[in-house]
């Protein structure tokens, strides 16, 4: 018996995801980044990172109230803020992670801690566009989509649970039917610990 491959259908979002873009204006991802840059970026793993509010163990895959650093950074404060606002998540979120990606950089296949974090994951993309992968667990399937600056990406419910998320460690990603070269890209994921 042959097992059909599951093929990556481009701009899918796996369901319970949604996309907003556009998120915030031009001058305001300037200015986060230029935030981020004047901090310093942990060299823990391939690609540079921060933590805001809890500590992640990226070895041991959690992060307690032990590991508290302390309030978010008034910046990401307010963006929570407007998070709330808008209904995206229900309560402030108090733990964000700064990822940076440069060409050739990713993230491997993950579901994001459950024990730890809430039911609602964000990510704000900043700089320059990747492509995020999708695999549900259960099955297999596929898909994928085009992660742009200044959007944010929502996670909850299956695709927040039940799928997993990556962008694949590589220097171009097919945008529009046309190869684009990767640049460098930033992002902040704000979600809520669960205790
Ligand atoms: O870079 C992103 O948009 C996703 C980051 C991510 O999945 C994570 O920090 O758990
Ligand atoms: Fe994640």
């Amino acid at each position: 018996m042959t097992v059909a491959r599951t093929e990556i259908s481009d701009v899918r979002l796996p369901p319970d995801a949604r996309v907003i873009p556009e998120w915030i204006s031009p001058a305001e991802e300037t200015a986060l980044a230029g935030y981020l840059d004047a901090g310093e970026w942990s060299g823990e793993l391939r690609r540079r990172v921060r933590h805001f509010g809890y500590r992640y163990d990226y070895r041991a895959r959690i992060a307690t109230p032990q590991s508290r650093i302390g309030p978010l950074p008034d910046m990401l404060q307010r963006l929570g803020r407007r998070m709330v606002e808008e209904g995206i998540f229900a309560s402030l979120p108090d733990q964000v992670i700064a990822n940076e990606y440069l060409p050739g950089q990713g993230i491997s296949a993950h579901v994001d801690c459950e024990p730890c974090f809430g039911d609602v994951i964000v990510s704000l993309s900043l700089l320059s566009p990747c492509q995020m992968q999708f695999r549900r667990v259960e099955t297999g399937e596929k898909r994928a989509v085009i992660l742009r600056p200044r959007s944010l990406l929502v996670l909850e419910g299956a695709a927040r649970h039940d799928w997993t998320h990556a962008i694949p460690a590589r220097r171009s990603d097919r945008i529009d039917g046309v190869q684009v070269m990767r640049g460098r890209r930033v992002s902040l994921t704000f979600r809520t610990m669960r205790f």
